[in-house]
Parts: C-alpha cells; structure tokens; sequence
C-alpha cells in the first residue's frame, strides 16, 4: 500500500495500524494545496460474493452518512471523502495530530480525583453529541481518544460502527445483526459482548476509563466480583484513604459505580443524567476541577491497592491537601478565589473603590501595531447585591451566573483609526477613555456614548507616529496616564484637561501602563523591553531597568501595590518588588510562546497570563507556579481580567470573541462574539455592569448588563 495513490488523491506514506477490521494508513492529499496530511481507513468486507458485497456497500454508505454528521462536532475528526476501490472500501478522515490517552495514562500512573473528573466530563460532552446521532461508539477506551496539539482537547476517534461493514454482522436483508461484539476488552460491558450494545454500554466504558485514571489499573487487571459480576475496586481504593477525604471519595465513586454496573438498566441511561452527577461532583470538590491533566505529575506504584500507596488527589472544601504541589496549589488558588474577602463582602458600599482592585492594566506590542489593555479596571465590589450562597460549601451567587448570562451588547462607537485603540473606564464608571492614532485621548460619556473632551498632546515638530498604545485612570480618578509611540509617559490632569508631566521622555516608546491602587506610583513598559517606574503625581522618575529583551506587552500591580507583573514578547512572565525594582520570579510558559496578557487576581493570589497559543494560565503568584491551563482554542489570547469575584475571568482573543470564564471549572461560560477582527483592549466598570471592548476592527464595544 504505501507510495500507492487512491482515489488519484490520497497518496499512501505510512501505516499507523490495524487489525481484524481492516487497515489505517496516513496519506497525503495531492489535490489541495500543500498536501495536507489525512488517515485513510481501508475496510476490508470478509466475503466477496457479490451479495454481501452489495449489502455492504449499502451499509458502508450509510454509515460513511453518519460518520460524515458526526464530523460536525469540533472534537470528531471530520470526513473528508469515502469511495470504493477495488471490492475494498475506504474512509478518508481529518488527521488528528497529538497523542493518544494510552499514552498519557499508562500502567501504574494516577491522576487526581479532580482531574478523573474533568476528564469523564469531556469524554462524556463528545458522547453526548455522538448518542444525540443516535450513535453508540462501542469503542471507548484510551486508544482511541487523542488529545490534540493544536489546543490540548481531546477527540474521538474509530467509530465502531463502521466495524459492521468487515464483520459480516450484516445479515443478507442490509441490517445488522450484533451478532459479533464490536468493542475491546476490558471496555466491553456484557450487553455488548452479548452482540445487544445499548447506549448506556458507551457510559460503562467511559466509566472503566476513569476507574482506570484512578487506580492506575489497566482495564484488564480490574478485579470482578464472581458472584455479582460487578467491578470491585472502590473498596480497596477507598481503604487507603485518609478519613477525612474518605467522603469526597465516596460521592466520586458512586458515580463510577454507577457507569460500570453490571446489569445496564442500573447505569445512568444518558449521558446527560452521567454528565449531572459529574455536575454535582464539581460542587463537592470545591470547583477543583480545574486541574490541567497534562500539567500534572503523577505518582507511580506497581499496586495501587498497596496500603503504602498514597494518592495524589484533592482535599474536601474543609481539608488541606498533603500531597502533590500541584494540587496544593490549585486549592489554595481555589480557596483563596472562591470566598470573597471580609473587606470585599463587609466594608464596601455601593459605587465606592475596594482595596482588592483589579489593577488599571494598559498594554501593547508593536510588532503587529496592535494593542493590548485593560483600562481602568478598578472594580468596586458588589457583592453584597448579590446573593451569596453556598452549595456543598461551594461559594456560588445567582447574580455571577446572572451576570455571565445578561451582560450583551448595548451600542457600538465608531473605532479610530488607531485599529489598536486602548479603552479604559474611570473609576467612578462615567467616562470611557480611548487613546488615538493622532496621539489625543479621547473622552466619552460611558452611558450615552457622547464624545465629551479631547486631550490634546502640545503640538510637536516630531513626524513619528503618535499612536497612543496604552492608557490607564489613577484609582483616586484625578489622572490620567497614557503612553504611545512619540515617548515617554503622559499624566493628565482629568480635571483641568491638561497635560501635568511627561515621565522617561527620552525611553523607546511605550506599550504597556499600569497605576498603583494608591495612585502613587505608574509602572510603564516599553517597547525595548525596559520598565519605568515613577511617581504619578510629581512626575519623578523612580527606576528605569532592562525588564525584559523585548517588547513588555502587558503589566499588572498586586492589590497591594507591592508586586508588578510584566508579561512580554520574549515569552516571559516577569514578577518585580516595584519599590526595588528586583526580580522575584520569571515565568515561563511551557513551548514558548508570547505573552500578550497579564492580570492579577482580586486577592493578590493568581496570576493570569494570556499568550500566542490560545491558552490562559494560571500562576501562584507568591512562588511562581503553574496552576493550570484553560486552553480556549488556536486564536492568541489577547487580554485577560478577572471579575472581582477572583473566579470569573474575562478574555478577548484574536478570533475576535470575549470569553467569559469560570477558574475553577474550568470552563468556559460564555463565547461572545462581536468583532470581526482581534480584540485588543478590554475594560471593565468598577460596578461590573458595564464591559468594553476594543478590535482592530476599529469599533468600540460596549457590553452591558441590562
Ligand atoms: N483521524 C485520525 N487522526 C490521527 N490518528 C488516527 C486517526 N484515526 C486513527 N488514528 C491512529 O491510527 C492508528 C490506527 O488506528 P485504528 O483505530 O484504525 O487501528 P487500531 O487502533 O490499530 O485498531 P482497532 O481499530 O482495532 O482499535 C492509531 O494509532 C490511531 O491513533
């Protein structure tokens, strides 16, 4: 086969494998434009009468129909052609690039509870697309689920159905009989094996799966219970777990329990009914979902069911975890964002400026003239509007998921020029400020949209390019500093409209603002890569050093005002003691990639960081730890912001879409799309009603909660 070209297009390179149902090939496709690559599956009918031929032709046409609508779901390779050749039927598919779940879990290794968790999750969202076809896969198991590079999700792969042309489980009036059990070992519940798959057997598999997460086990060491027939692992299991996590335990292995029952009529019966249990156990563990599997180490033993064995999993609400970093961290990033400080709930009114500020955060790059900011988010706490209530001690408010559900667009203001406009909102969330191409700022009525001042910049000689790059309000709403391509740091006087200083007239130009929540200190980031510290309101330059080799894309300050954060084009993540100026931590993503966004989380805990690669991460701030990765998909992320709740963030990416997202489940809540091209800036209003957006597209978007 291989060098073989099918169809005068599909251009055999290699074998990737196969077996009784026939053989897969990776092949390239001649008549596109640099022959991407795609996998043939050759199927092979087990007789060749002419009879059975026919009939499997019909069949192999319906089900290439099926497979074809499957291909709609983002996480189902496509299919791209399906032909006959030869007595010999062929599926030609989307390539998946990426690795295969055998790889990831292999013998002896263990993910967490939470992570097990995440992972039936998103197996069990493709299934429900799949059952929602009236599909049963009738293969799940790891080999055929591939987490793709491109953005770390995972896809389905090699459907079982397809499996009936090859196996002579078509009987001669062209239906299938089930008659041969089309599955895998291990993974097959007895309905299936017994040639009677029914939908729930797709549930049992995903179950053995995460079993299988679990303990470490392979599907084929999973004891059985000779009598009942029943899987028997949680007893054991359980056995070594500390008393005090022993109840989260339980609630996940119920679930489990429930997917692997032996006689079908006891599992859940939809996905739908599995995905709430996997709903309401997000809930026991505290939003702890979050884990990026790929990110976590795993411990190794040879027997799990070892008494000495420890495993590595998530604390109840009340418990601190004791064993892996990873999952240290990700709980206290989890404790720390889901409770609202006393401050926050306690001593804040409506309208007025919490300490716990989400820093005013302006920034830009300059290799693709575009900018990057959030605009004066400080953000006043309402929580005591809200309604906080707590399910399995799980801090939920109606209002946040009001919130993610109502906030939709009000108006549109006309863009400038200036494609990478940057927006910020003032502190009493009245004036919206976008910065120009002609180097003014302008000032509109954040309720009407009226153009309401302009700050002009004093004439110059100078021809070079004025754009302004980054703005940023003072949280005291006196000033204003904005920073550009024509040098150095302007700080306006919001109430005379008129220019009080320029700081580090002489830098390269600058990309990136942010003020201190005391409004006493600007940090600025420059397109060189040097920061500049300084004092807003004398103007007086306090530190100008080489932060980074490259162009500083965003910056954030600590609600403390103690802590900068640089991200930056030299694909780091600076963290500096603003007062020294000293380096405390340098970030770096995992493969390089640029990083065009920061924020800091309204408790000063998390760093978020948006880069080229579509991913959003989280970082301990204190020790400069990855948290975790939400991947959103292949566009960059371009600006980050955290709700004041410290669980919500907000992203606007280069596909030109707002995401809203929850931190702790890892999901995302809301795609909102409205630009037709990359978002650059965002601002949110201290009152969290108001959200704005800017894109290259040259408009300016205002998001409202009605
Ligand atoms: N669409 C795809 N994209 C990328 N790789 C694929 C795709 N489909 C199959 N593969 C890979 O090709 C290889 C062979 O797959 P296939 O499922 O056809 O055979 P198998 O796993 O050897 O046998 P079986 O069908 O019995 O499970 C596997 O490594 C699988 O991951």
């Amino acid at each position: 086969m291989l060098g073989k070209t099918l169809s005068g297009r599909y251009h055999i390179v290699q074998h990737l494998g196969g077996g009784g149902f026939g053989q897969t090939y990776l092949a390239e496709d001649l008549q596109l434009p640099s022959n991407p690559l795609c996998v043939v599956k050759q199927l092979k009918p087990k007789s060749t009468d002419s009879s059975t031929l026919q009939t499997a032709k019909r069949f192999f046409d319906r089900e290439a129909e099926v497979l074809y609508k499957l291909g709609n779901h983002d996480q189902i390779p496509r299919l791209l052609a399906h032909f006959e050749q030869e007595q010999e039927f062929y599926l030609v598919q989307e390539c998946i690039e990426g690795h295969d779940l055998k790889q990831e879990l292999p013998r002896g290794k263990r993910l967490t509870e939470a992570q097990v968790i995440v992972l039936c999750q998103d197996i069990l969202q493709i299934l429900e697309f799949v059952h929602q076809q009236h599909v049963i896969h009738r293969d799940i198991k790891p080999a055929n689920i591939i987490r793709r590079r491109q953005d770390g999700k995972l896809v389905l792969i090699d459907f079982g159905a397809v499996k009936e042309v090859t196996t002579g489980a078509i009987n001669p009036s062209g239906n299938t009989s089930f008659s041969v059990a089309i599955g895998s070992p291990g993974y097959m519940p007895n309905e299936q094996l017994g040639g009677k798959p029914q939908f729930c057997s797709d549930i049992y598999a995903v179950g053995v799966l995460g079993i299988q997460a679990l303990t470490g086990l392979s599907s084929s060491q999973l004891p059985q219970d000779l009598r009942t027939s029943e899987i028997l692992w949680r007893d054991k299991w359980l056995h070594n777990m500390p008393p005090q996590q022993v109840q989260t335990s339980l609630e996940l292995a119920d679930v489990l329990d429930k997917m692997v029952r032996y006689d079908y009529r006891q599992r859940y019966q939809t996905v739908t009914e599995a995905l709430q249990a996997f709903e309401q156990l997000t809930m026991v563990y505290c939003g702890s979902t979050t884990a990026s599997i790929s990110e976590v180490s795993f411990t190794e033993s040879a027997d799990p069911f070892e008494p000495t064995a420890t495993y590595p999993r998530l604390p109840l609400v009340s418990d601190m975890p004791t064993d892996t970093m990873e999952s240290k961290e990700l709980t206290q990033a989890l404790h720390s964002q889901q409770q609202p400080t006393s401050k926050t709930l306690g001593n804040l009114s409506d309208g007025q400026i919490a300490d716990e500020t989400i820093t005013p955060l302006v920034s830009s790059r300059k290799k693709y003239r575009k900018l990057i900011a959030i605009g004066g988010g400080i953000v006043a706490s309402v929580s005591l509007a809200f309604g906080i209530y707590h399910v399995y001690g799980y801090t939920m408010s109606l209002a946040e998921s009001q919130w993610v559900q109502r906030i939709s667009l009000s108006k549109t203001l006309p863009g400038d020029s200036n494609s990478f406009s940057p927006v910020a909102i003032s502190p009493d969330g009245k004036t919206l400020a976008s910065g120009s191409e002609d180097g003014t700022i302008k000032l509109w009525d954040l309720q009407t949209g009226k153009l309401r001042n302009t700050l002009k910049r004093p004439p110059s000689s100078d021809k070079r390019s004025k754009a302004v790059r980054a703005i940023a309000f003072s949280p005291d709403g006196k000033s204003l500093a904005s920073g550009g391509e024509d040098n150095g740091i302007k700080v306006w006087n919001l109430d005379t409209k008129t220019l009080l200083h320029t700081l580090s007239e002489k830098s390269y130009w600058i990309s990136a603002l942010a003020i201190s929540p005391d409004s006493q200190t600007l940090v600025g980031g420059n397109a060189d890569g040097y920061i500049t510290i300084g004092n807003l309101r004398t103007g007086e330059l306090q530190n100008f050093f080489a932060g980074h080799s490259i162009i500083v894309n965003s910056l954030a300050i600590s609600p403390d005002g103690q802590t900068a954060v640089s991200g930056s084009d030299d694909n780091t993540i600076k963290v500096w003691e603003i007062k020294t100026g000293q380096l405390i931590h340098t970030l770096t993503p995992p493969d390089s990639r640029r990083v065009f966004a920061v924020a800091i989380s309204p408790d000063g805990k998390t760093i978020a960081s948006g880069s080229e690669d579509g991913v959003v991460r989280l970082w301990n701030l204190g020790s400069g730890k990855l948290i975790q990765s939400l991947p959103v998909g292949s566009a960059s992320i371009n600006v980050v912001a955290y709700r004041v709740d410290g669980h919500t963030l907000v992203s606007g990416s280069r596909d030109g879409t707002i995401r809203l997202w929850d931190v702790r489940t890892r999901k995302v809540l809301r795609t909102m799309p409205g630009h037709s091209e990359p978002i650059y800036s965002l601002a949110l209003s201290p009152d969290e009603q108001t959200l704005v957006s800017s894109s290259k597209d040259e408009t300016i978007k205002i998001w409202r909660v009605p």
